[in-house]
């Protein structure tokens, strides 16, 4: 299948788990087209996409909400499957494990990070929460000294291994009898 990828990234690190998902599918003998999501681009001719953002304030970044939105009916027709890289991943996280329980916690409660009606009308077969990068000139002063009172910890904290894990998945998943 010939998937695209699209994310979008502020600091980088939602680039770099996009790049090592589109390698993992180019493994698995899928094709794939990596982009970075703007506000005036359209899905590209695919088969099937995946789609990532990183999470500022509980919400994907302006211009992958934007793109879904633009995109959705061309989406809802295709295998899609999303995902998104924050502090708290399903697996890793900037934060010690009380702390990453309670916070996971408190997303599971919260409004999706794309608006319900949105993820509704596109329909994802699948999702999953990555932890990805921090470091102190990504904050304020006063985002570093919470940041710092709830014990975390600068760096990249992407489990590898679970994208790697995820991205097969999905590659097989798509070469199964409904494409996904
Ligand atoms: C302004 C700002 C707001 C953020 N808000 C959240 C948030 O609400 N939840 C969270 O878990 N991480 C949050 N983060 C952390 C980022 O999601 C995390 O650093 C992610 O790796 C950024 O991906 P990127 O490097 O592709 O930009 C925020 C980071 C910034 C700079």
């Amino acid at each position: 299948m010939q998937v695209f990828i699209g994310y979008a990234s502020a600091h980088g690190s939602t680039r770099r788990v996009a790049e090592r998902i589109a390698g993992r599918l180019q493994a698995c003998g899928h094709g794939t087209v990596l982009r970075a999501l703007d506000r005036s681009s359209d899905l590209p001719d695919c088969d099937a996409a995946v789609l990532g953002s990183a999470v500022h304030d509980g919400r994907w970044l302006p211009e992958a909400v934007g793109f879904v939105r633009r995109n959705a009916d061309a989406l809802a027709e295709r295998p899609l499957r999303l995902f998104g890289v924050s502090l708290v991943g399903q697996r890793s996280s900037a934060f010690p494990p009380v702390v990453a329980r309670c916070l996971r916690r408190l997303k599971s409660r919260s409004d999706p990070e794309l608006p319900a009606a949105l993820l509704a009308a596109v329909a994802p077969g699948g999702r999953h929460d990555f932890a990805g990068a921090v470091a102190p000139e990504h904050w304020p002063a006063t985002g570093r000294l919470v940041f710092r009172l709830m014990g975390g910890r600068y760096g990249e904290h992407t489990d590898w291994d679970e994208v790697d894990a995820w991205a097969a998945a999905v590659a097989a998943e798509l070469r199964g009898p409904a494409g996904g």
